[in-house]
C-alpha cells in the first residue's frame, strides 16, 4: 500500500484551514500506487485526492508537475486539477512532507484492457500531446537514455540473482540502444507512464489520466512505446499486435506519426522496456523487507525487451 506518512486528524484540520474545500467527512489511505502517499478525502463540497510526496518527486519538479495539471485540464484533458491554498499556493506542508489537494475524478483503472480499451487510451495519448502545446514550462526527461548510465552500473553486479543473463541482457541493451537512440523526432510534453493504471475508465470510455509525476518534454513517439509496452502484452508476456494496431491506429487519428516516428518504434520500444526493467530492478535490489509496498517485478520487462530485440521493423508492431 501506498500511505508513507501517517497524517492525524489535528494535522489534517489545521491543513485544512488554509483551503476553501469545507470540513472534513471521510479520510482514507490509498492502496494503490507506490511513490506518494494517497489519501482519499471527502469534505462537505466534494471528493479529494490528498497527495504528500515522498522521495521520488523533487519538490523543485512540482511547479512543473502542477503547473501542467493546471494547463491540461484548461484544455480539456480530464486530470487532476491542484486545488489552490487561500493564499494561491499549488503545494502546502503537511506532517513533515509537502502536499497538494486535486480534484477526485471518476472511473477505475483497468487489470486487463481489451483491443477496444487500447484504442481509448492510445486517442487518449494523442489528445494529451496535442493539449500539452504551449504550456511553457520545461522538463527533461531524468529517465532517458542519458539517465540509465547510472542505474545499468547499480544494477549490473547483481542482476544475475533476479534472473540468469540479466546482467548480460542490460548490458547488451543498454550498448546498443544508446548508440542508436534516435534524435531530432518530435517532441513536446509526455507523461512518460501512461500504464493502465494510470487511466480511468467510465463506461468503456477513458474519464481520467492521472500520475504525472514522470511527466517531461521528450519524444512523442516515446510515449507510445512506453504504451506499446504496457498495454499490448498478455499476462505471460505474448506480444498482441491486434491491441498494438487498434493503439496505434487510434492514437494516429488524433495526431498523425512522421515517417521517421514510425521507423523509430522498435528502438524506442526496447528503450521503453530498459527503462522500465532498470527502474524495477533497481526498487527489487534496493527496497526494504519490512516496507509494505512490494516493489514490481522487473522480469515482466527483461521479457519484453528480449521480444523486442527480435524486432526487425515497425509492421511488427501493426503499423
Ligand atoms: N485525482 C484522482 N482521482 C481519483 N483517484 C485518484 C486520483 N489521484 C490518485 N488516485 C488514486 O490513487 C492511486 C495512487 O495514485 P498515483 O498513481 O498517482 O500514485 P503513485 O504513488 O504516484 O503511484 P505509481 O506507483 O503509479 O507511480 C491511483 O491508483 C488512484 O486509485
Ligand atoms: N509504471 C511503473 C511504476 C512507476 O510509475 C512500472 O510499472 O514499473
Amino acid at each position: 500500500m501506498a500511505v508513507y506518512t501517517d497524517v492525524s486528524f489535528e494535522e489534517l484540520e489545521s491543513f485544512l484551514a488554509g483551503y476553501d474545500i469545507g470540513a472534513p467527512l471521510t479520510f482514507k489511505g490509498i492502496a494503490e500506487g507506490v511513490e506518494n502517499s494517497n489519501y482519499f478525502l471527502q469534505t462537505t463540497k466534494g471528493g479529494f485526492i490528498l497527495t504528500l510526496y515522498e522521495k521520488r518527486v523533487k519538490v523543485e519538479d512540482l511547479p512543473f508537475f502542477l503547473g501542467l495539471l493546471e494547463h491540461l485540464s484548461a484544455n480539456g484533458i480530464a486530470c487532476p486539477l491542484p486545488v489552490r491554498s487561500l493564499e494561491g499556493a499549488q503545494s502546502s506542508r503537511l506532517s513533515g512532507r509537502t502536499a497538494a489537494l486535486f480534484t477526485f475524478l471518476n472511473g477505475l483503472s483497468l487489470r486487463k484492457p481489451d483491443g477496444a480499451h487500447c484504442a481509448a487510451a492510445g486517442a487518449a495519448l494523442a489528445k494529451l500531446h496535442e493539449a500539452g502545446k504551449g504550456f511553457a514550462l520545461k522538463r527533461k526527461n531524468a529517465l532517458s537514455y542519458d539517465g540509465w548510465r547510472e542505474l545499468v552500473e547499480a544494477c549490473l553486479p547483481r542482476a544475475d540473482e533476479v534472473e540468469q543473463g540479466l546482467g548480460e541482457l542490460i548490458r547488451t541493451a543498454h550498448d546498443e540502444i544508446t548508440a542508436n537512440w534516435p534524435v531530432g523526432l518530435p517532441q513536446g510534453v509526455i507523461h512518460a507512464d501512461l500504464f493502465p493504471d494510470n487511466v480511468l475508465f467510465m463506461n468503456g470510455q477513458v474519464s481520467g489520466l492521472i500520475d504525472f509525476y514522470f511527466a517531461c518534454n521528450d519524444a512523442y513517439a516515446y510515449d507510445l512505446a512506453v504504451m506499446l509496452n504496457a498495454w499490448c502484452f498478455e499476462p505471460d508476456v505474448a506480444f498482441n499486435v491486434t491491441k498494438s494496431k487498434s493503439l496505434i491506429a487510434a492514437y494516429c487519428k488524433g495526431r498523425e506519426l512522421t515517417k521517421e516516428e514510425r521507423e523509430a518504434l522498435p528502438i524506442l520500444a526496447r528503450g521503453a522496456a530498459l527503462r522500465f526493467l532498470l527502474t524495477r530492478l533497481y526498487d527489487w535490489l534496493n527496497h526494504d523487507p519490512n516496507a509494505l509496498v512490494r516493489p514490481k517485478d522487473p522480469r515482466e520487462y527483461s521479457r519484453r525487451l528480449r521480444f523486442h530485440k527480435k524486432v526487425r521493423s515497425s509492421s511488427e508492431y501493426g503499423l
